[in-house]
């Protein structure tokens, strides 16, 4: 019963074997391999554009360095105040692009679009002393399990236009997102006017493969000395490019996504049914926020279950009983309907 994060799933097998067939053999490093151009450009296929990518370690690389791509001197970048990239980065944003982060409040972890058009106009471009609007960026799937509807990413992104800035999206979960919404990559991202993407496979069924994906090719030259400078080219990037040839195979990607939400639709409609449970708000994607007995929870501890108790959101201090608490149950590819059953059956 592991849902403390998809960060402790392991890797599905189909990307672990495609990882094993390349990794006999020589090929030319640093991004050059034959394997490299031919995963990249299964990215553009997907993304129905050409598009320029750059493999990275960590979520937080992809977050930290396509932010410092699209950054001024004094530039602010606008996310979400229970961002990653503010609560959960250790300043590798601010670090790696020489900004600043200003946070921005709204509903369900989504940025409200009129409390960021108010917040832009705090930081015009000749603000030498306060700082000057630099770049948005937004999760999808966000920190607390919700989606931005393709609607209200344009509207996201209409503010960002408005204001000639660059939109970037955390999509360290967006496999998950993308088969929530039932669109398509395209449809989620550059058709809304995204203009850079963290594309995570890491916590969906890979061992360690993340993408930065810029959708206009022109504006990516600067990125491969950001890159590089962070330490973040990898010599052997054929790896990288290898656990993304198998998860992107005959859809697995998808399915694992799939697998991974269903699980947790499960969770929810439980959750629904469990006397004294309830989800703490909605959500779509492969998170659940909980609210259980305390009692419960411990009983789920003591049968192996792990999970995270979460931090009862600001905005919301009466949202929890004093017997109750809030915890967070992320689903992976390789959560089974007996963890589900199992857990459940802890709070009954
Ligand atoms: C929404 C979100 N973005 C980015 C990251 C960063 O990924 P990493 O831990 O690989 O740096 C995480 C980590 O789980 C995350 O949950
Ligand atoms: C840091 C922690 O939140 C991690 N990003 C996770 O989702 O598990």
């Amino acid at each position: 019963m592991f849902f403390a994060s998809d960060n402790w799933a392991g890797a599905h097998s189909k990307v672990a074997e495609r990882l094993l067939a390349a990794s006999s053999g020589f090929a030319s490093a640093y991004g050059t391999s034959e394997l490299d151009q031919r995963v990249e450009a299964k990215f553009s296929e997907i993304f129905e554009r050409e598009v320029a990518v750059f493999f990275v370690a960590t979520g937080t690389a992809a977050n930290s360095l396509s932010l410092a791509s699209v950054q001024k001197p004094g530039g602010i970048s606008f996310c979400h105040t229970e961002a990653h990239v503010a609560e959960d980065e250790c300043g590798a944003p601010d670090f790696f692009s020489g900004a600043r982060l200003a946070t921005i409040e709204g509903a369900l972890g989504k940025i409200d679009p009129k409390a960021l058009a108010t917040k832009i106009a705090r930081f015009p471009q000749d603000a030498v002393h306060h700082g000057r609007a630099a770049a948005v960026t937004i999760t999808q799937a966000t920190e607390i399990g919700t989606v931005y509807s393709l609607a209200e990413i344009d509207a996201i992104a209409a503010i960002a236009k408005a204001n000639s800035l660059p939109l970037h999206m955390d999509g360290a979960r967006f496999a998950n997102a993308l088969v929530a919404l039932g669109t398509t990559p395209a449809e989620m991202t550059w058709k809304r006017g995204v203009d850079i993407l963290s594309f995570g496979g890491t916590k969906n069924g890979c061992w360690c493969a993340e993408a930065i994906v810029i959708f206009d090719p022109e504006k990516a030259k600067e990125m491969h000395f950001i890159r590089k400078r962070a330490a973040q080219l990898f010599s052997k990037s054929r790896f990288i490019a290898a656990q993304f040839d198998g998860y992107f195979q005959d859809g697995l990607w998808l399915d694992l996504a799939r697998h991974s939400n269903g699980m947790a639709d499960r969770l929810r409609a439980g959750l629904e049914k469990t006397p004294g449970a309830r989800p703490a708000w909605p959500t779509t994607s492969n998170e659940v926020f909980a609210i259980i007995p305390k009692s419960a929870a411990k009983a789920a501890e003591d049968k192996g279950a792990k999970f995270y108790e979460w931090p009862i959101p600001e905005s919301q201090p009466d949202l929890v009983g004093g017997d109750e608490t809030l915890i967070r149950l992320v689903t992976s590819f390789a959560t089974t309907e007996a963890d589900v059953g199992n857990f459940l059956a802890c709070l009954g």
